[in-house]
């Protein structure tokens, strides 16, 4: 097993709320290695914020462990910032003011020069109330306090959802600079794949209530290529996806052993494509590469 240091790690869990029958998620298993900059993903209703929730410790699971920087979520607080998608800050609070709090909640670690620039980068006012702020001014805000803690694991909903394009550039290019600077792990959630492409080095794709996909993302694309051929019989690869093009049988596999590159043509999917795909077929089966395979829960352990 990996000893590579690890972030977040979630195993057998369950997460079932109220009375509802379905749990929401169902001996969901995870490990991501420190250091990452990790995509959530996964379709509408599938967990995410569920997720993100319990390790930032807001949450507790039905069954099972999360894990967050080595202990429970609760004890790793003050090294964890989460921005929760409903953006929960005090209305009657000033922009500045609510800096001003989250220095105080953060003696030792508050970077104030990181906060004001996220949440003043545009033309943002220090006077104005958060009441009176848009959608995306209060992003700006809430991502300013998750960064400006200087958390050493950072847990961002749909970070960039209600930015305009020039505020998401500068945001994200703000995140990967704290990010790269202090080695911090982030996990974001978002359905705008081209912007996660970009920015993040890991996936975690949820669906029906377990990962799908987990692993650094060079580990994870180059575990898949897609065959084009006259025959539509792909074995022995594993088909996540397959279809009839002008070109012949098409199909997105994950190789078992050498490709016929004589009988395919065989080509490297983006990861636009790769995603893309398991989000159609989420009955393929999981993948987990390298180091974030995670440890076996601790019934199946037992
Ligand atoms: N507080 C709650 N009480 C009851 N059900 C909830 C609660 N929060 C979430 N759910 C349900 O849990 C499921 C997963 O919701 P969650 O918000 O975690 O998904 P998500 O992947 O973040 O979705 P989206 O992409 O739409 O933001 C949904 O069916 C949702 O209705």
């Amino acid at each position: 097993m990996s000893k590579e240091p690890v972030a977040l790690e979630g195993r057998g869990l369950v997460m079932r709320y109220g009375r509802r029958r379905d749990p929401v998620l169902r001996d969901c298993s995870f490990r991501l290695p420190a250091g990452r900059i990790c995509a959530l993903i996964g379709p509408n209703g599938a967990g995410k914020s569920t997720l993100l929730a319990l390790a930032a410790g807001m949450l507790r699971p039905t069954q099972g462990t999360v894990r967050a920087l080595g202990a429970s979520p609760a004890e790793s607080r003050s090294r964890i910032g989460y921005a929760a998608q409903t953006r929960p800050l005090y209305p009657q609070l000033t922009v500045a003011a609510t800096l001003r709090l989250g220095a105080e909640l953060n003696p030792g670690r508050w970077d104030q020069e990181v906060a004001e620039r996220v949440a003043f980068g545009t033309d943002l006012d220090p006077s104005a109330r958060i009441r009176t702020l848009s959608g995306g001014q209060r992003t700006r805000v809430a991502l300013a306090l998750a960064l400006g803690k200087r958390a050493e694991l950072l847990l961002l909903d749909e970070p960039m959802a209600d930015l305009d394009p020039v505020a998401r550039h500068q945001l994200m290019g703000a995140l990967l600079a704290v990010a790269v600077e202090h080695g911090t792990s982030v996990v974001m959630s978002s359905h705008v794949l081209a912007e996660l492409e970009g920015a993040c080095d890991h996936l975690l794709l949820l669906g029906r209530g377990q990962i799908r996909l987990a692993g650094d993302s060079e580990d994870v694309l180059t575990a898949h290529a897609r065959l084009t051929g006259a025959s539509p019989d792909f074995a022995p690869h594993t088909v996540v996806e397959s279809g009839t093009t002008g070109r012949g049988h098409t199909a997105l596999v994950r190789p078992q052993g050498p490709v016929d590159a004589t009988t395919w043509l065989v080509e490297q999917p983006s990861m636009e494509e790769l995603i893309l795909a398991h989000l159609r077929n989420p009955g393929a089966p999981a993948l987990f590469t390298g180091s974030a395979s995670p440890a076996p829960s601790q019934e199946a352990a037992a």
